[in-house]
């Protein structure tokens, strides 16, 4: 299946690992399966993928580390437990990155935090940063604050919004299921499962129907959702049995298990739309004639050696403004260099760009699929 190939492809993604496969029995963390999942996800930085872990099981291990056995109704209590939990949690991830020699980083996250625009540049920044620097980021809800997550179960969402904020190829949903089947599984003997569909089919919705585990869990209904809105900034979904040997692996080389949902759209198309309407700009690029012309009706990349001037203080990955001369903004993208390399390299040609800085992220000032003309 040619689809499968975007796996194979993928150099960003989101790895979300839920209460229900994390915990032995809904209790305390499963330390060897957790275990397996990181050498997997180590090979995978071993190539040269990023990868941020979107983790549930603090309140599951904190219980365990409390003694309880019985899970709270009280959310003050619930939330007591997952900042026990996360100790736990962070450093059981931490031990076992440490045998690759990868340095692991948590990050506490609120829905919140995703929806202001400073708090999400800021969270887009230091997630970037700690790809850059080869570190595995470490996600879970901040419960002390927020109690969504813990209330519903439903690490997923904040999956999705991990893979929009660092604009991931793919989300990839481990859970206690092969995938998503046409009726739930737990109930239905015969029940089939669904290999691939389109993110925005709410068809699917009624197969998941409803499905909150015994635990209140956030069931197959927030994965879809999350697929949803991974989809907005282009990003696949798969839905996938994290016991499966060699999970991630497999799904690499293109095998056909688990459920995997396709954004409508291309990636390239959803991406821009996506940054079109999410990012507030950092800088200004004045273009040069020749510049303006092959960016707007050409849609090419913007090169160096079209810009005649830099304004603003940026780092590399933010969004940027395009001006042309006369100060007419053509364009928005994502630039590939902080404000004073741009500064630097600007109105040169690419092949010196290594002699000016020391070190090449890119030819091009902004690449084409990081620039939408307005
Ligand atoms: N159509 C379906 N296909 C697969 N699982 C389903 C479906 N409908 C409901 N479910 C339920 O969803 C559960 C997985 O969701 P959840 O318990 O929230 O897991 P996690 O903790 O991994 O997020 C499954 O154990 C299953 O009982
Ligand atoms: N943040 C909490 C709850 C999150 C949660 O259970 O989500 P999920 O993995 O979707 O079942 C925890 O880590 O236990």
């Amino acid at each position: 299946m040619t689809e499968r190939l975007q796996l194979r492809q993928a150099r960003r993604l989101v790895i979300k690992i839920g209460s229900a496969l994390l915990t032995n029995d809904g209790r305390g963390l499963d330390v060897a399966a957790l275990g397996l999942w990181v050498d997997q996800i180590a090979e995978l930085v071993e190539e040269g993928v990023e990868v941020v872990v979107v983790s549930s099981g603090s309140v599951a291990e904190g219980m365990s580390r409390l003694g309880w056995t019985v899970r709270p109704e009280q959310l003050h209590q619930l939330q007591a437990a997952a900042a026990v939990g996360q100790m736990g949690l962070v450093q059981t991830w931490e031990a076992q990155f440490k045998r690759h020699d990868i340095h692991t980083a948590q990050i506490l996250l609120t829905h919140d935090d995703l929806s202001d625009r400073k708090r999400y540049l800021n969270g887009r920044s230091t997630l970037r940063a700690l790809l850059d620097f080869g570190v595995v980021p470490i996600v879970n809800e901040n419960d002390t604050v927020v109690t969504d997550e813990i209330r519903f179960g439903d690490n997923d969402t904040l999956g999705a919004l991990v893979a929009n904020l660092i604009e991931a190829d793919g989300l990839i949903i481990l859970t206690d299921q092969l995938g998503l089947f046409d009726r739930d599984p737990r109930k239905n003997a015969d029940a089939r499962l669904v290999t691939e569909g389109k993110a925005g089919d709410h068809e699917l919705d009624a197969m998941a129907g409803g499905g909150a585990g015994v635990l209140g869990r956030g069931g197959m209904l927030t994965k879809l959702r999350a697929a949803r809105l991974a989809a907005r900034s282009g990003a696949f979904t798969v839905i996938v049995g994290g016991r499966i040997e060699g999970v991630i692996g497999r799904l690499r080389q293109g095998d056909v298990i688990g459920t995997l949902l396709l954004p409508e759209q291309g990636r390239i198309a959803a991406r821009k739309q996506w940054l079109a309407s999410h990012l507030q700009t950092r800088g200004k690029l004045t273009l040069d004639d020749g510049a303006v012309k092959v960016v707007c009706l050409g849609g090419r990349s913007l090169l160096p050696v079209g810009v005649k001037g830099v304004a603003g203080q940026f780092r590399r990955g933010e969004m940027v403004s395009c001006i042309d001369q006369a100060g007419k903004e053509i364009a928005r993208g994502l630039v590939n260099y902080d404000a004073d390399e741009a500064r630097a390299i600007a109105g040169r040609s690419s092949d010196r760009i290594v002699d000016v800085l020391g070190y090449i992220s890119g030819e091009e000032m902004i690449h084409r699929d990081n620039l939408i003309v307005v």
